[in-house]
């Protein structure tokens, strides 16, 4: 058996904070999980390393199911981020190692390709309505199928999803939150006009989509559902906060635009409800945040059943490591749907060197054994943690919103 003698975690920060866990076996072999938590980091770095690891010491790398459910049951402190990002990130490495022991990509250990390649999207946002739409036909150029679209909304100083620097969005700027303000009127006024003018602009070949974040009750998602239908949106993506499950059944009632939810969901118990009720199109769990490759699978054979299709979550802060598991996973399974493809910067890609290629609107993850992505130890050692939190949100009149 390839026995487990060593795993560690590394946290790196080439641009942005990632946190790695690297298994090793007895042989030298070695697998890669990606365990980041965006802005809360080291909860995730010391969980592995003080209650994950010495418990992996010695145990059969070929056992992924159970070791993904030794952690889980035997934490006896079921689901959570924390939790499951650190099963996640044991049980893509141990997937990284037995796809290089049986010297395959993980794809083909998950049941083969099932298409060619997977459909990405990529983000364009601007402070304006021109701008943003400057930058989607920019994305279509490129080859772009699928285009997310933000712009900045009048009269507001900053809006989810508008970066100041606009190839590379990242929201976690600052060593203490960043105080954002909210204004749901003026917001539900500029997103149809933004579709109206992108759809002008791109025509009706690319897909568009579009991220609310949480940030409209489930009658007010309806009505901007219903304002967009005409423009044909592949997706709003968390339109209402999802704990109340219920709340999307308000929406579907008003709409017929599709719906894409999950990227904060851990566990096919958070996803059930949505799932079973048909109340979602998408569901957009990852592999990082969702207990791996083992469990994201699960998650996407229940969805199967209901025909959800997967949206998995690919922003910048889910690392390389997460975005070639998800690729594999995405290349393999029936119900996908399209891939978040958001791009790291230079800094991150010479850390995580790696097999996935990105062409004509689609990526592949190679046919490197394992996931196809590596760690330069050395070069990320020269990139210290950097403490950065996500920003927070209030309304105009001082209340706590979401952000
Ligand atoms: O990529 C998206 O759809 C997001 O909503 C990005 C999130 O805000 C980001 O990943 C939070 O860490
Ligand atoms: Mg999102």
């Amino acid at each position: 058996m390839p026995k487990i003698i060593d795993a560690k975690v590394i946290v790196t920060s080439p641009g942005r904070n990632f946190v790695t866990l690297k298994i090793i076996t007895e042989d030298g072999v070695y697998g890669l999980g990606d365990a980041t938590l965006n802005g809360r980091e080291l909860s995730v770095a010391s969980y592995l390393q003080d209650h994950v690891i010495p418990c992996l010491i010695g145990r059969d790398a070929h056992r992924i199911e159970d070791i993904w459910q030794y952690l889980y049951k035997g934490a006896y402190w079921r689901r959570g981020p924390v939790t499951m990002s650190a099963i996640a990130a044991v049980d893509t490495a141990l997937w990284d190692i037995k796809g290089k022991l049986a010297g395959l990509p993980v794809y083909q250990l998950l049941g083969g390709a099932s298409r060619e390649s997977v459909m990405v999207y990529g983000h364009a946002n601007g402070t304006t309505i021109e701008d943003t739409v400057k930058t989607a036909l920019e994305y279509q150029a490129q080859g772009y199928k699928a285009i997310r679209i933000q712009c900045g909304v009048p009269g507001m100083a900053s809006t989810y999803g508008v970066s100041k620097d606009k190839y590379f969005y990242e929201p976690a700027d600052a060593d203490l939150p960043t105080e954002n303000v909210w204004n749901t009127s003026k917001y539900l006024r500029i997103v149809p006009e933004l579709f109206k003018a992108a759809r002008e602009a791109l025509g009706w070949d690319v897909h568009l989509l579009h991220d609310i974040h949480h940030r409209l009750t489930p009658i007010e998602a309806g009505r901007l559902g219903k304002d967009l239908e005409q423009y044909r949106p592949f997706w709003l993506e968390d339109a209402t906060p999802a704990e109340n499950q219920e709340a999307f059944k308000l929406i579907r009632q008003h709409t017929t635009t599709p719906l894409a939810v999950g990227e904060i969901f851990n566990s096919i118990h958070d996803c059930r409800e949505l799932i079973e009720n048909q109340l979602i199109d998408y569901i957009r769990a990852t592999v990082v945040h969702a207990g791996g490759i083992s469990h994201l699978r699960k998650i996407a054979n229940l969805a199967d059943l209901y025909q959800v299709r997967t949206g998995c979550h690919g922003a910048t802060d889910l690392s390389p490591v997460c975005m070639a598991a998800a690729l594999h996973f995405d290349l393999s399974i029936p119900n996908f749907g399209v891939q978040e493809y958001m791009r790291h910067t230079p800094e991150t890609d010479a850390v995580f060197p790696h097999a996935y290629t990105f062409a004509d609107g689609a990526m592949h993850p190679g046919e490197a054994p394992g996931l196809g992505v590596d760690i330069d130890e050395e070069l990320a050692a020269k990139y210290e943690y950097n403490r950065a939190f996500l920003p927070v949100n209030r309304l105009e009149d001082g209340t706590m919103f979401n952000w």
